[in-house]
């Protein structure tokens, strides 16, 4: 059965694929349809993404893709940890702007599924993070989207300053959630 844990934002989950270890080193199932299904998550994934974020402080984020290209996304980390952060941004939703945090480590092993009509990022806890994470929608640029990651409205309690923050051009030039349109009803 799978490890499925829900949080503050019950659509927001953390998934604890088993790891077995043994004189060799370990084997682990990180993905598994059916066992996902078996827990009621029902998502096609059809891209696979991954990315090096050499210095501690590396802000990626906040990103989402609106329709009709959102996307699921179900993120793990591989080498070093991350402050992984999911922040609701569906006008109707009695959680919007509100956000979940969640370290996500290659030692802790647990990945996050952040549902689309999430803003989803994340700040580097290691050098060299490497975050691996499974999308249900392709890549459409036309379609992909940002928040601010650092919106004092949003209440997320970083582990690095804007300051001290190591962010893509892109990054710093998103709107506030008060200024954001409406991408999800
Ligand atoms: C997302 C994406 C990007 N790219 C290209 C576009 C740029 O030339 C280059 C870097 O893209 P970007 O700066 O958007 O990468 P991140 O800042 O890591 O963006 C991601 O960071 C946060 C954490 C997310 O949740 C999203 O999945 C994603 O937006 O990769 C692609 O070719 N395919 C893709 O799916």
């Amino acid at each position: 059965m799978l490890d499925v844990e829900t949080t503050a934002i019950p659509e927001v989950k953390v998934i604890r694929p088993k790891r077995f270890g043994d004189h060799r080193g370990f084997f682990s199932e990180v993905y598994n349809q059916a066992r996902f299904r078996e827990a009621g998550i029902t998502l096609d994934f059809v891209q696979d993404n991954h990315s090096l974020s050499a210095e501690v402080g590396t802000v990626r984020g906040l990103h989402f893709q609106s329709p009709p290209f959102a996307q699921d996304k179900l993120i793990r980390v591989v080498r070093g940890a991350i402050l992984d952060v999911a922040v609701d941004i569906r006008r109707s939703s009695p959680t919007y702007g509100r956000h979940v945090a969640v370290e996500l480590s290659a030692e802790n092993w647990a990945q996050m599924l952040v549902p689309a009509g999430f803003a989803h990022g994340f700040c580097t806890l290691t050098p060299d993070a490497e975050v691996l994470y499974k999308v249900t929608g392709l890549y459409a640029p036309d379609h992909d989207h940002g928040l601010a990651w650092d919106d004092p409205a949003l209440g997320i309690n970083w582990p690095v300053s804007a300051e001290a923050a190591i962010l893509s051009d892109k990054d710093r030039r998103h709107p506030v959630l008060a200024d954001l349109p409406t991408y999800f009803a």
